[in-house]
């Protein structure tokens, strides 16, 4: 699975053009393929998206469904406009908006509730990692943010140094991690940080990698097509 995330990128026009861009390069592809946009271009997006197995995806929700909650989106209003996935947990939400786990696990309780699957975002700050407490904090998240929960959720382990940096973790720790996650909770551990088109093929080499949640290279159509061509060769998806 290789998700796209646009993080707060594009403008109306070039985010309708990039989409369908990805839609006609990527709409036979064998993986499976989601773009998540910012709130106010899903519903162009759906439309883009018909007719072609590309999922339309959002980045974040409210836990409610309706209310007063001024400038909040709800998984019943992504659902109306044809979500079928949503990011939840995203570093860049936990650090900028102070979204804590308590939240987080709402929020994915929300998403399931509408039918909307969950990409839950996990992941350990650079000095986390040189103090050795990656796999506390990990499974420190997952059992606070998937508390009561018994549905699939899709993880992304996104290491936060990793993220639009430039340094993609290695083999051995994605791979270690991934094996942790998949202790605690077996489903599908896609990898985030830094994924481009060059360095694809290898971490698809990486056994327990079963996808990709890609930022900065998902912002143009065809380094995002490259990512998901080197997934399907290395992990021989046909
Ligand atoms: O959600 C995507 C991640 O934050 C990775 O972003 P990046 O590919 O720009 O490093």
């Amino acid at each position: 699975m290789i998700v796209a995330n646009w993080k707060m990128h594009f403008d109306y026009k070039k985010a309708l053009e990039v989409g369908c861009a990805i839609k006609s390069k990527l709409s036979d592809a064998k993986a499976e393929i989601a773009v998540c946009a910012p709130f106010v271009y899903l519903k162009d997006l759906s439309e883009c998206f018909k007719n072609s197995n590309i999922k339309l995806g959002a980045q974040n929700l409210y836990f409610e469904d309706e209310g007063a909650y001024t400038g909040e989106v709800s998984a019943m209003m992504l659902k109306s406009v044809g979500c079928q996935i949503v990011i939840v947990g995203h570093s860049e939400r936990r650090q900028l908006f102070g979204e804590d786990d308590n939240m987080i696990n709402k929020k994915i309780k929300s998403a399931i509730k509408h039918n909307i699957t969950p990409i839950l975002c996990v992941g350990e700050s650079l000095s986390q990692r040189q103090n050795n407490e990656t796999f506390t904090i990990i499974e420190n998240q997952l059992a606070k943010d998937l508390l009561d929960i018994k549905e699939t959720v899709i993880i992304a382990y996104e290491p936060i140094w990793a993220i639009g940096s430039g340094k993609v973790a290695n083999s051995e720790q994605i791979f270690e991690v991934h094996e942790f996650i998949k202790k605690f909770i077996d489903t599908k551990v896609l990898y985030g940080g830094s994924v481009n088109a060059q360095n694809a093929g290898e971490l698809s080499k990486i056994q327990n990698v079963d996808g990709f949640l890609v930022g900065g290279a998902s912002l143009d159509a065809q380094k995002f097509y490259e990512i998901a061509l080197n997934f399907e060769k290395e992990k021989g998806v046909s």
